[in-house]
């Protein structure tokens, strides 16, 4: 399959310099524009800041792109929602019909992980969803992750989710599952959910290390790194708690189901909390993608420090 690499992005990669993958679900689904044509602007400047290489992934008239310039990024923007949400299972249909599609996390991991980028920095990561073990309905993000090789790092998932049934599920599928300065689980709006964590890292360092063992060992699967909300914007977190619960039941008198629930929850809970779960939501995505590519540096130089001792 042909896949477009911007020029940046693969000489980064041909250097094993450090790249940071970006979704495109989040610009066309997640936010309004024009605060996502800004954000994901911003988050890609934050990236940049730390000495990474930023690639923001999206399926362009049926190419599949990662890395997209300025122009591109605005048309994903404004395309909004013109761009399918296209998770694993679209990206055949998507490609072979021409299609312009915003990857979830599941898709942007697969490519991700095509072109070499080991590691992706997101908001929130889908779950298994409320009355998961009745609708079966579990976001492909925790399949992908059993069987992807690459590193997400995310405020956890939302609380609109079954927190608990989402961190049994990555454990079935053998996804080792750390948290950033903390022993517990974050709830994206709060820092708490009242699931503890099997492995705490405390440094970009760390991280690196995991992703470097992960790698090593052929292990096949991915890393889940999940970053509590930085401590100010979290103070909305219990108005944004009381808002989800208010959309939850909404999406079930609608009936609204599948890929249509996280769409329609984010809107809901956007409205319901006078925007404020928006400027969360930007500021969690920027702490994110701050870590990210600090994560993304002290790989590569973990990288090109093993070449260099196995040459000697
Ligand atoms: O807090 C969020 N959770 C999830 C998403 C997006 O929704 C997708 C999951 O959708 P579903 O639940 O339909 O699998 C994720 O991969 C991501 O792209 C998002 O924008 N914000």
């Amino acid at each position: 399959m042909s896949i477009v690499v911007a020029p940046e992005v693969a000489a980064a990669l041909a250097r094993v310099g450090p790249v940071v993958a970006l979704e495109s679900t989040i610009i066309c689904h997640g936010m309004p524009y024009p605060k996502n044509l800004q954000t994901a602007m911003e988050v890609e400047a934050v990236v940049r800041g730390t000495g990474a290489i930023p690639a923001t992934i999206a399926i362009l008239d049926g190419l599949p792109h990662v890395g997209l310039s300025g122009e591109q990024l605005k048309r994903l923007a404004i395309s909004g929602r013109q761009f399918q949400k296209t998770a694993r299972r679209d990206i055949a249909h998507v490609v072979a019909s021409g299609g312009n599609g915003a990857t979830t996390v599941s898709a942007t991991m697969f490519f991700a992980h095509k072109v070499g980028i080991p590691i992706f920095v997101t908001g929130g990561i889908g779950g298994v969803h409320r009355h998961g073990e009745q609708t079966m309905d579990i976001s492909s993000d925790l399949t992908e992750l059993g069987k992807t090789p690459v590193a997400v790092i995310s405020a956890g998932v939302k609380s609109i989710l079954d927190i608990p049934r989402t961190l049994e599920y990555l454990e079935t599928q053998g996804v080792t599952v750390a948290a950033y300065r903390t022993n517990e689980f974050p709830a994206f709006f709060t820092e708490i959910s009242g699931c503890q964590v099997p492995c705490r890292v405390d440094s970009p360092e760390e991280c690196a290390k995991i992703i470097h063992a992960n790698r090593n060992l052929h292990l096949g699967s991915g890393i889940l790194i999940a970053v509590p909300i930085p401590t100010q914007h979290a103070a909305s977190g219990s108005i944004i708690e009381s808002a989800i619960r208010k959309a939850l039941k909404e999406a079930e008198e609608k009936r609204i189901i599948g890929n249509a629930i996280t769409p329609f929850m984010l809107e809901r809970v956007k409205e319901l909390t006078g925007g404020s779960s928006l400027e969360a939501n930007i500021a969690l995505v920027k702490n994110n993608a701050e870590l990210g590519g600090k994560v993304a540096v002290a790989l590569s130089n973990l990288q090109k420090r093993e070449t260099k001792s196995k040459l000697l």
